[in-house]
């Protein structure tokens, strides 16, 4: 049997320069000589530049649709048989199952396994249960060097991460909406080019609620949200309520988006920016990335309670990209939250988190849906451990479109 290496690696880890590495050769396995190929978010990201700038579709999916248009399990099973095909002597595989379905994930696995017979696969993942089951070496980084460790022997649930001690800080202005549902989906249906995507959705989001929406790949999440949060053409025709607005009757995006705190993590992806942490808090009073008014005294003092319970109050003149990715989700969450939002919604947050670092994030979003009147709508395809939403909506893909079923916790 072929050795396959696993690295595991933390947030704080440079996982650029631990590939770099390996395809030099320094790293576990001596491949510099060979044909490599690398499975990463970035290699996506890649080929979606492509078509957007170059018109180039070099990766078809299953559906034949562009990458840009399709889900990201559809995706990742795209760049897969695309990079498959091109026969490479070993792959570099990382965070191969983020956003990914529980069946998506055991088909990647199927491949994988199929192609560890005769291909070198080297995984890196943060998430100590994600560990291909064909991998016999597993190492870790301490300081600049890759020690070998058992995985089985980690135990990922006995390093609790700091808890956050304060209480959240009071709103600097109440919720400025009465209207209860705040959101409300009648009956909405949508297909793309003739393919049924949803098929009859009713749902309703009620101030102070926390949902989980839930759904395997490709079964409609992010065309929900778009047509809460983005300007969805296919939302114009359909009976959608926003804050009490009919969807498409004059209400323009900005008005919508001003009465929601919003965090992606695609947000991060490819962020350079300077600005300090201090900075990038305050600048989610004016809806912008980067701070280009004059906080306010008022303002300046929620920040401050902002950075105290996050613990970087002392750190806050730093730049904001010196911190790990897991404690710059934490920003981006207070930056959300401290224009006080009836709403937050949370799109797949947690992809590329680390073990310790997820536990952390949901501990912090239990705390807003406890002690804020914030309603919540966390997207993911899968249920978080330690997250603990009041409801499940959960979409469950048919021919004619996704149908929703309303999952109640309590
Ligand atoms: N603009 C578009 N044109 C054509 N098809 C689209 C478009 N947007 C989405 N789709 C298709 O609609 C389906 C639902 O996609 P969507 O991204 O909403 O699913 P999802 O549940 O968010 O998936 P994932 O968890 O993988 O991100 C997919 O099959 C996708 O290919």
């Amino acid at each position: 049997m072929s050795t396959h290496f696993a690295i595991y690696i933390s947030n704080k880890d440079d996982k650029h320069q631990i590939i770099d590495n390996i395809v030099s050769g320094n790293s576990i396995a001596n491949v510099s000589h060979l044909k490599g190929a690398v499975f990463s978010e970035i290699t996506l990201s890649k080929f979606i530049e492509e078509e957007i700038i170059h018109g180039k579709f070099a990766v078809v999916t299953n559906t034949k649709n562009s990458l840009l248009h399709s889900s990201e399990g559809e995706r990742k099973i795209a760049l897969l048989d695309h990079i498959i095909a091109q026969k490479p002597n070993y792959l570099i595989v990382d965070n191969v199952f983020g956003n990914l379905d529980v069946h998506k994930q055991l088909e990647i696995e199927r491949i994988l396994t199929n192609l560890s017979d005769k291909t070198l696969i080297i995984q890196i993942t943060n998430r100590i249960g994600e560990v291909l089951p064909f991998i016999n070496k597993t190492y870790q980084l301490q300081g600049d060097v890759l020690v070998a460790f058992e995985a089985a022997s980690k135990d990922v649930k006995s390093k609790a991460p700091l808890s956050f001690i304060r209480d959240l800080p009071k709103p600097y202005r109440s919720l400025s909406v009465d209207i209860n549902p705040l959101i409300k989906f009648n009956n909405v249906s949508v297909s793309y080019n003739g393919r049924p995507i949803l098929n009859n959705i009713s749902w309703e989001i009620k101030l102070g609620e926390f949902w989980q929406l839930i759904g395997p790949n490709g079964s409609g999440k992010s065309t929900m949200l778009s047509m809460i949060y983005g300007d969805n053409p296919k939302a114009f025709n359909q009976d959608i309520i926003l804050f009490g607005v009919k969807k498409g009757s004059g209400e323009s995006v900005w008005d919508i988006k001003r009465k929601i705190g919003y965090f992606s993590s695609e947000m991060l992806r490819g962020f350079k920016r300077l600005d300090a942490i201090g900075n990038m808090i305050v600048s989610g009073f004016y809806d912008t990335i980067g701070l280009y008014s004059t906080p306010t005294n008022e303002q300046i003092k929620l920040t401050h309670e902002w950075l105290n319970v996050l613990g970087m109050f002392d750190i806050r003149k730093q730049p904001f990209v010196s911190l790990s990715k897991g404690h710059q989700r934490l920003v981006l969450i207070a930056r959300a939250m401290v224009k006080n939002p009836p709403l937050l919604i949370l799109d797949e947050p947690t992809n590329g988190l680390d073990d310790d670092d997820t536990q952390l994030f949901s501990e912090l979003i239990n705390k807003i849906a406890l002690e804020t009147d914030t309603a919540i709508l966390y997207v993911s395809h899968r249920k978080e451990i330690g997250l603990n939403p009041e409801f499940f909506y959960e979409l469950t893909p048919k021919k004619t479109g996704s149908v929703g079923t309303r999952i109640s916790i309590f």
